[in-house]
């Protein structure tokens, strides 16, 4: 028997994204026949309450739901009604798989009270082949202090390689394929430096606002929300050197170098912005929150030396879409004459949503007498249409089950992002408002260096 036991079950992440994912994994047959799925709540849900919860969730966020494979989902599931003391955490103990995986799909404050709870009740240790695992939702820490005490609390019970922190962005297929795009293409690779990258855009704009989540994100921001993680893994896998090997921990020191290699940042590298109408959002107080950020940052190492990257996120923007764009340098000469705008660039372009696909943006001659180049656009979607490609979190869960620790965020990487961010989190720096429906505020464009400018979404 294993157990996945999700603290939260009844809460909005284990309806939106945990229940459909299991759901994915169980209708693919990748679900080991003997796993249990125990749904922890404080609620005094019945078992009836509880499976409905769970098929609700299922209607709403899964589509082309097959009737025998919620069945059988449901019939693993179990929900437990826990108040989080320890005589409840030792009767979790009696009643557990030797084997089990503990996701804490929980508000911040309760990782603490919930990775010790588990410590003392024993349920981190591990006996002979069977295997304990902390999966930890995002986010790990408000800054580098908290994430540190966090760290030190957790480790009292569980050993790093038992921690699987979460950030479903590195569960995306397209976020896998910057490894496969640079490391799977040898004419690539020798381009991918100072040498011949002039800059890197990374951009995750949304169109949605705040979503009711006021109160959570009021205290939180864009830079919080997106930068330290989403952003920074986009950032390391974009920049990092080719591991020796494609293990957890290799990947994850290159990665590390990475962020250990930016240049500190101040109050000049950042523009924060917030669109109109944010204050009015429910749970909203009357605060200079950024639902906007665009940063400048430099990586001084031997790749990267010089070259700017420019990273941006936030909400309520024109359109959905995450990129990462790169700009390879001019050619040395201009032979031809160019009737656009242009002359002689040319980007890679990964599109990581909502369009998966890969553009390379290159100059060809214009047709005609006149020796001229222009631009032209080779696109090509990412998915092969195979049904069996998974969702971010259904990725990880699974790898969870696997114990393969490849797409989960180690402590350093945690650690080392905080002490990037944290110079720019400074909540008294002002906001710029932008128009919902904007690319964002006008002020991100003095982060450029001359001659660089934001592509538009
Ligand atoms: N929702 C989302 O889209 C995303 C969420 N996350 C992260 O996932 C985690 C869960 O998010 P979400 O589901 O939205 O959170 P919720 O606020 O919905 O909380 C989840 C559940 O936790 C329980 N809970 C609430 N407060 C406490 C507490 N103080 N102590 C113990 N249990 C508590 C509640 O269940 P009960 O009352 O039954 O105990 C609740 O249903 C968070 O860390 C969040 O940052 C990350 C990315 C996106
Ligand atoms: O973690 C988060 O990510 C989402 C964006 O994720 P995506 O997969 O939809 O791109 C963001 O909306 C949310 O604020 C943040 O907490």
């Amino acid at each position: 028997m294993i157990d996945l036991v999700i603290f939260g079950a009844t809460g909005d992440l284990a309806a939106r994204k945990l229940f459909p994912a299991i759901y994915e994994l169980e209708a693919a047959g990748y679900l080991p026949e003997e796993l249990r799925i125990v749904g922890v709540g404080r609620k005094p849900w019945s078992e009836h309450e509880f499976d409905k919860s769970v098929r609700e969730a299922l209607a709403e966020f899964q589509k082309n739901l097959e009737a025998d494979v919620v069945e059988r989902f449901i019939r693993r599931t179990t929900y437990r009604q826990m108040d989080f003391s320890p005589e409840s955490f030792e009767a979790l103990a009696k009643d557990s798989a030797p084997s089990s995986i503990f996701y804490l799909s929980l508000p911040p404050d309760a990782f603490p009270v919930v990775g010790t709870g588990l410590g003392e009740a024993g349920l981190a240790r591990e006996k002979g082949n069977h295997f304990r695992r902390l999966v930890i939702e995002k986010p790990f820490g408000h800054d580098l202090q908290s994430a540190l005490e966090l760290q030190a609390t957790l480790t009292k019970h569980w050993d790093e390689s038992q921690i699987l922190r979460i950030d479903h962005f590195l569960g995306k297929e397209t976020v896998q394929n910057i490894l496969v795009f640079r490391f799977a293409n040898s004419w690539l690779e020798p381009l991918w430096n100072a040498q011949h990258i002039a800059q890197v855009q990374i951009t995750a704009a949304e169109s949605i606002g705040i979503e009711g989540r006021g109160a959570f994100y009021d205290k939180v921001g864009a830079v919080r929300d997106m930068m330290q993680n989403h952003m920074m893994q986009l950032l390391t896998l974009s920049a990092l050197e080719p591991p020796p090997r494609l293990e957890a921990d290799l990947l994850r020191n290159e990665k590390n170098k990475v962020l250990r290699s930016a240049r500190p940042l101040s109050s000049g590298d950042i523009v924060r912005g917030q669109y109109t109408g944010y204050l009015e959002e429910a749970g909203v107080k009357s605060s200079n929150t950024e639902t906007f950020a665009a940063l400048r940052l430099y990586l001084d190492n031997w790749r990267w030396k010089g070259v700017p990257f420019y990273l941006r996120t936030g909400k309520s923007m024109s359109k959905k879409r995450t990129t990462i764009a790169v700009q390879f340098r001019e050619p040395p000469t201009q032979l031809f004459t160019d009737t656009h705008c242009d002359p002689g660039s040319s980007w890679v372009v990964l599109e990581l949503q909502p369009n998966e696909s890969l553009h390379l943006e290159m100059q060809v001659k214009t047709p005609g007498l006149q020796f001229g180049s222009r631009p032209v656009v080779l696109s090509t979607p990412y998915s092969n249409g195979d049904a069996h490609e998974l969702s971010a979190y259904a990725t990880l869960i699974l790898d969870a089950l696997e114990g393969d620790a490849s797409l989960f965020i180690r402590f350093d990487e945690v650690e080392w992002a905080w002490r990037l961010i944290e110079p720019v989190l400074g909540a008294n720096q002002p906001v710029e408002l932008y128009s919902v429906g904007s690319d964002g505020p006008a002020g991100q464009h003095y982060l450029m260096e001359d001659l660089h400018r934001w592509r538009s979404l």
